[in-house]
């Protein structure tokens, strides 16, 4: 604990990036390298839906939070950073991401999301994209990650209030004990074309977190802890 910043300089973030591709309005797409890089190290993404805030700010701040040179995992803060500047779950184009993955159950057509946690119903909605990996946000994060090939992706959303991982790995069951969420191997609805289904079709390692409905407010301090400790996360030797 004491070897983190202190709260008078969290403000700024320092850490560095690249740039792994452009948005459709033409936003640079950034992915934070970790300084303490091996070869076991791991990409933690949140921002695919743009109005998924709480989990965007609180990785933020667990960066701002940690000294850089002791974090282990690459970021990304913001997949959808255009959804993110329209408060949209879509990008620019009205294509939710998390459908648009070139995965083998890629499907054509509408999806659909919850308006909001007190929705009974799927009924807004969003489209797949004209084909597999049509949006540009989707063609970058695949490239960037048969660049880097983490050993594992973390992949943040809300408000589900769980964590998502249909092989129960180590690593979900250490981030449910750190977020005290329950492991489940769906989310309990089909999501064809996923960020999860293209890493299964790849034998990468994909969890979802999915932080319960929550504001930005309060999962800076609630999850705070947990997301500094996946930043530098280790497997039990
Ligand atoms: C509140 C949000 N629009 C919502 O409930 N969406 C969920 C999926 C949440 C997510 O993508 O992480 C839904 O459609 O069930
Ligand atoms: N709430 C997320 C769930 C994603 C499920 C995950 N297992 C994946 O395949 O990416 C969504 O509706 O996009
Ligand atoms: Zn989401």
């Amino acid at each position: 604990m004491s070897s983190y910043h202190p709260r008078p300089l969290r403000g700024k973030l320092d850490a560095v990036w690249q740039q792994y591709g452009q948005s459709v309005l033409g936003t640079p797409l950034l992915w934070f390298p970790a300084p303490a890089a091996d070869a076991e190290s791991g990409l933690i993404i949140a921002g695919t839906h743009g109005d998924e805030n709480a989990a965007i700010a609180t990785l933020s701040g667990a960066m701002r939070t940690l000294p850089d040179a002791l974090r282990r995992h690459h970021v990304i803060l913001a997949v959808n950073p255009d959804g993110c500047q329209l408060g949209l779950r879509a990008n620019a184009n009205g294509v939710d991401l998390n459908r648009n993955f070139p995965a083998a159950n890629w499907q054509s057509g509408d999806t659909v999301y919850r308006w909001n946690s007190e929705a009974d119903e799927r009924d807004v909605v969003l489209s797949t994209g004209s084909g597999p990996s049509s949006e540009p946000e989707t063609r970058a994060l695949c490239q960037l990650i048969h660049q880097i090939k983490p050993s594992w992706v973390v992949s943040w959303h809300e408000p589900l209030a769980c964590i998502d991982d249909p092989h129960h790995s180590e690593l979900a069951q250490w981030l449910a004990q750190q977020t005290a969420l329950p492991v489940v191997s769906s989310v309990g609805y089909a999501t064809p074309g996923s960020f999860g289904s293209w890493c299964d079709d790849l034998g990468l390692l994909c969890i979802t977190a999915e932080m319960p409905p929550i504001s930005v407010d309060e999962a800076t301090e609630v999850y705070l802890e947990a997301m500094i400790n996946l930043l530098r996360w280790q497997p039990a030797a």
